[in-house]
């Protein structure tokens, strides 16, 4: 019967004690006795709540967190008392009723309750240990979903011929980015059904081509992470060409501020991808439109964090050892790195953003392609900052990840149109990553990223992310770059 809720509700118990005491050193003498008894049928009710609490059976661990109780859980457990108080024949409307003035006389002494303690689990008959972290479960399916989907586009990245068609805005799509969006948004489905996902591509093509769709489907089909627990966690193969078509269409929520929504890039950098340079596999969690948990398959990236930034970058980087490495942060939760691998997680190493003294010394990265961020601005905030070492170009997401681990320490994106509307799969797990390893990231302007209204950020121009502590005079220097040109 031990519960990890257990100190939970005994705290709740203490501060109404605690509260009680002050309500009688308020209340005139003749009131008290109505005043201790309204004070021990809440204590009765905490009680019950406590009770409540230590029969949650192990297997329903995850759906009780031991965390401060969501505006959701609290609702539940206080259900749950009522439902056994009602079950013990006690007349609830009356004891309602006689406690309520009690209620509001002794809450009224309550402070808003610190942070629930965090206790660590008893081992669990299971053998399995519950760790106290947030989103740890969301955390641990994402990084496995991308490190499965790197198989899948590494295979692709060594391979001649990648399905290459062109989109309805001319970017470039690959059998590889279907590929690596079934085998996520099936694993994501799996472990959380109720879970949105708003993915870059959809399976339309698929549906219309059915030679690329059986490419497709030969990659997901042939596709699995070597440890057999890792594959079973995220929900094992795809078993039907329609459950894969189904799945690349799951990517098609709209986004928004309210719940869990997934934000995808099966293959960020398609461009690179296709030159043999950098590319990324990213997913983040956002929680009512904040990104909440991210991931960053980088295959080409160099393992080695001292490496210079441009390793592996070009046609023969697959033939390179040291490469791979997977990126994962959790809101409040601090960001990690480790290397890619092709079966269980490799065990995870805190990451920082470098202290920089000196802005002078900065590396800051930039988009390889110029019609994805002006070089131009970027190369006149530069100078500005007085920094003299030329950009690192690479592509995509790496740049987040190599900026969180200290291989880099500035990232600038400014707008090369003004219509252009940045993707939300484009910055979600980057920024969750970066804001973890101590960094700040905003629009050019300086504004918060918006990932609440819609699958693109179309209150926000540009992208700037900076160690914290020279956050500030990066982003007063962009702000002058983009005033002098308008
Ligand atoms: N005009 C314009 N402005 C800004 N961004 C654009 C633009 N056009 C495309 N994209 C998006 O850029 C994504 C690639 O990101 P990067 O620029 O960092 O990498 S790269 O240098 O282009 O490879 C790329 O992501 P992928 O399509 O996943 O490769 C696009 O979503
Ligand atoms: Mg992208």
């Amino acid at each position: 019967m031990s519960s990890v809720y257990v100190p939970t509700a005994v705290h709740t118990g203490d501060k109404l004690k605690r509260a009680l005491k002050r309500t009688l050193d308020d209340t005139p003498r003749q009131n008290h006795q109505t005043t201790i008894d309204g004070g021990r049928r809440m204590f009765v009710f905490a009680r019950l709540v406590a009770y409540v609490h230590s029969l949650v059976p192990a297997p329903l661990y995850p759906a009780f967190p031991p965390m401060p109780p969501s505006s959701l859980q609290l609702p539940i457990y206080l259900l749950l008392s009522l439902l056994i108080l009602a079950i013990s024949f006690i007349p609830i409307s009356t004891l309602l009723s006689r406690s309520f003035s009690r209620l509001s006389q002794i809450s009224s002494h309550l402070r808003p309750a610190p942070a629930f303690p965090s206790c660590t689990a008893p081992p669990l008959a299971t053998n399995r240990t519950f760790s106290t972290m947030a989103y740890e479960k969301e955390l641990h399916t994402a990084l496995l979903a991308v490190q499965r989907a790197t198989l899948l586009t590494k295979s692709v990245f060594s391979s001649h011929s990648k399905g290459t068609l062109s989109k309805s805005d001319s970017s470039p799509v690959t059998i590889g980015d279907f590929g690596a969006q079934a085998l996520i948004i099936a694993s994501i489905k799996h472990v959380f059904p109720d879970d949105e996902v708003v993915g870059e591509e959809d399976a339309d093509d698929l549906r219309s081509n059915s030679s690329l769709r059986d490419l497709v489907w030969d990659l997901v089909q042939s596709t699995k992470l070597e440890d057999s627990d890792a594959e079973t966690a995220i929900g094992g193969p795809v078993a039907t060409v329609e459950g894969m078509l189904d799945a690349i269409d799951g990517g098609r929520s709209r986004g928004g501020r309210e719940g869990r929504i997934w934000a995808l890039d099966p293959i960020d950098g398609t461009k690179g991808f296709l030159r043999g340079g950098q590319y990324a596999v990213c997913l983040a969690l956002m929680v009512d439109g904040i990104p909440t948990v991210g991931v960053i398959g980088c295959p080409n990236l160099p393992v080695d964090d001292t490496a210079p930034l441009d390793s592996f970058i070009g046609t023969d980087a697959d033939d390179k050892e040291g490469k791979g490495v997977l990126f994962g942060a959790v809101k409040g939760e601090g960001s990690t790195s480790r290397p890619l691998s092709n079966g269980a997680l490799q065990p995870p190493t805190p990451i920082k953003m470098k202290p920089l003294e000196d802005i002078s010394q900065a590396t800051f990265c930039e988009s390889v392609e110029a019609g994805h961020s002006s070089h131009g601005d970027n190369a006149a905030i530069a100078s500005k900052l007085g920094i003299t070492k030329p950009s690192v170009r690479m592509d995509s997401q790496a740049k987040y990840g190599s900026i969180a681990r200290g291989a880099g320490d500035l990232y600038l994106r400014l707008p090369v149109s003004k219509t252009y509307e940045e993707k939300i799969w484009d910055h979600a797990a980057g920024v969750v990553i970066v804001q973890e390893a101590g960094g700040k990231v905003t629009d050019a302007w300086g504004k918060p990223l918006d990932f609440g209204i819609g699958r693109t950020l179309k209150e926000n121009k540009g992208v700037v992310a900076a160690p914290n502590a020279i956050f500030p005079r990066v982003i007063d220097v962009v702000k002058e770059v983009l005033s002098a040109k308008q």
